[in-house]
């Protein structure tokens, strides 16, 4: 009752007209439901029941605000441009990562930050990394993969992706600090969705020790990433926090920092959380995909085999190496269409927004999720067909419109670490259809999964492996 009250007092009278909906029981809403349903993998049906009654705009109340609900390339496009619409993260989200994290900046903040978060992820930066990325894929299915009979995939694509994002973005060798960081990593994860009640035993305590250790590790790295750089002993090239170390404000090596030390920890931080689930995700559902469908397997095959002939000494793949895996690509498009691992996410209106010839009055909560867009026939003929050649720029057909597929997000805050995960997503593939031939485990279900909060097939998807070649040594590991 108060929180309606308050909406209404704090919204003026409309100049257009609320979008159609219901803000349903106050506090409540539809929270549960849509809650239930993300558990129920039924979240799609559940968002897509609204669009069929009110339109690709409508309102609604989650976790106890008054929120407008948008799908569709031209409502997506306001969510993604509006200067007026600012991101909105739980409140553990903030506490757990740090309020210096670039989910929460707005404005010049973000600019800066984000930009320096570029300018080490842009595509001739991550072209010196794609051997580092090599030698991790390679001694991560040596060591878990190669002599098993089954494995289950989705826990070892997690280790992969945090291990990948400890050597490219930290620049952690194996051991050490990594394992460390690893295990203070999985903890502060388990309650970072959680109710932020900072009481003994709950979930958000622990997560908040969690992050408490990470933060010291990673202060201590920095420092001594900045130790290293002074005395020559390392390049700003050679991973993410050294390169923020090194960053100045405009007015060259003797100017401020551009970055403080705690933008540097809160942004590796969060380049962790974003980075290594949702690239885990995608490498998992891409596997559970292929290992239904032989015939888009074998065409991967051949240009993993055109490309890997030339291998036969055990030299790493090249950034040119990875520019000819097209097909294997487009098999990732259409996964992360038919599957985003990021379900949606929240903005917050700084002003009343105008959108679709309704009004979002400020202080509401906005709602965007990719999952409908990309499964609208309107866009996407037969849709829940697998489809990768949809993702052909030389196809016949003409390529979706602008905002349509969006699971990276879009406009400025589109996902800055895009291009690592296509690198890492492809680098991975190469070595595991060129090496390994799997089958689903019998008894599992092949088409559910779970939202956890991103999607996860049942079990984890244990599959049972042949071993197709044996993997060659990266070459200097013993
Ligand atoms: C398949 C893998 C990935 C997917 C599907 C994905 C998806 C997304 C999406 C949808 C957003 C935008 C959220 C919004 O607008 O509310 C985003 C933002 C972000 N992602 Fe990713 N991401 C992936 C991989 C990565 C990786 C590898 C990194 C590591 C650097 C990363 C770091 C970030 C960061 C820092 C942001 C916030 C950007 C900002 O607010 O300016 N992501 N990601």
């Amino acid at each position: 009752v108060y929180l309606a009250g308050r909406t209404r007092s704090a919204s003026p009278s409309p100049r257009r007209g609320l979008p159609p909906g219901s803000l349903g029981l106050p506090l409540v809403g539809q929270s549960l439901g849509l809650l239930r349903a993300m558990r129920r993998n039924t979240a799609e049906r559940w968002l897509q029941d609204r669009i069929d009654r009110y339109g690709p705009v409508s309102k609604l109340s989650l976790f106890g605000a008054p929120t407008v609900f948008v799908a569709g390339p031209a409502a997506n496009k306001v969510v993604f441009l509006s200067e007026a619409l600012a991101p909105k993260q739980p409140r553990s989200l903030a506490t757990i990562i740090g309020r210096r994290n670039v989910l929460e900046l707005v404005g010049d903040d973000h600019r800066r930050v984000r930009g320096a978060l570029m300018q080490f992820l842009r595509p001739d930066m991550l072209r010196r990394c794609v051997g580092k990325i090599d030698g991790e894929v390679r001694r991560h299915l040596a060591d878990r993969w190669a002599g098993e009979r089954a494995v289950t995939v989705l826990p070892l694509m997690k280790t992969l992706t945090f291990d990948i994002v400890a050597t490219i973005l930290f620049g952690l060798d194996r051991g050490g600090i990594r394992e460390q960081l690893a295990a203070a990593f999985a903890d502060m994860l388990e309650g970072i969705w959680s109710v932020p009640l900072d009481l003994p035993f709950t979930a958000f305590r622990r997560s908040l020790r969690a992050s408490a250790r990470a933060r010291r590790l990673l202060a201590a790295t920095v420092r001594e990433k900045k130790a290293s750089l002074e005395h020559g002993r390392s390049f700003p090239s050679d991973d993410l926090i050294s390169y923020l170390v090194s960053l100045r404000h405009g007015d060259g090596d003797g100017g401020r920092p551009l970055l403080t030390e705690e933008e540097i920890i809160d942004n590796s931080i969060v380049s962790l959380t974003a980075g290594h689930d949702t690239s885990a995700t995608l490498m998992t559902f891409m596997i559970r995909h292929l290992a239904n469908d032989p015939t888009t397997l074998a065409a991967m095959a051949q240009e993993h085999d055109e490309i890997g002939r030339s291998k036969d000494g055990g030299e790493a793949l090249t950034w040119e190496d990875v520019a000819r895996m097209k097909l294997t690509w487009r098999v990732a498009q259409e996964t992360l269409r038919m599957v985003p691992p990021v379900f949606g996410s929240f903005r917050r209106a700084l002003d009343d927004v105008d959108l679709d010839g309704y009004r979002i009055p400020r202080g509401w909560q906005v709602f965007w999720a990719p999952c409908v867009t990309h499964m609208d026939p309107a866009i996407y003929h037969e849709p829940i067909k697998f489809e990768p050649s949809r993702f052909d720029s030389q196809a016949a057909a003409p390529p979706p419109p602008p905002y349509s597929f969006v699971a990276f997000g879009g406009g400025p805050r589109i996902c800055p670490g895009m291009e690592l995960a296509r690198v890492e997503t492809l680098v991975t593939m190469h070595y595991l259809v060129r090496h390994f031939r799997w089958r689903l485990c019998r008894g599992e279900k092949d088409d559910t999964f779970v939202r956890d909060p991103l999607p996860s097939p049942a079990n984890g998807l244990p599959v049972e492996l042949d071993h197709v070649a044996p993997l060659l040594p990266v070459r200097g590991d013993s």
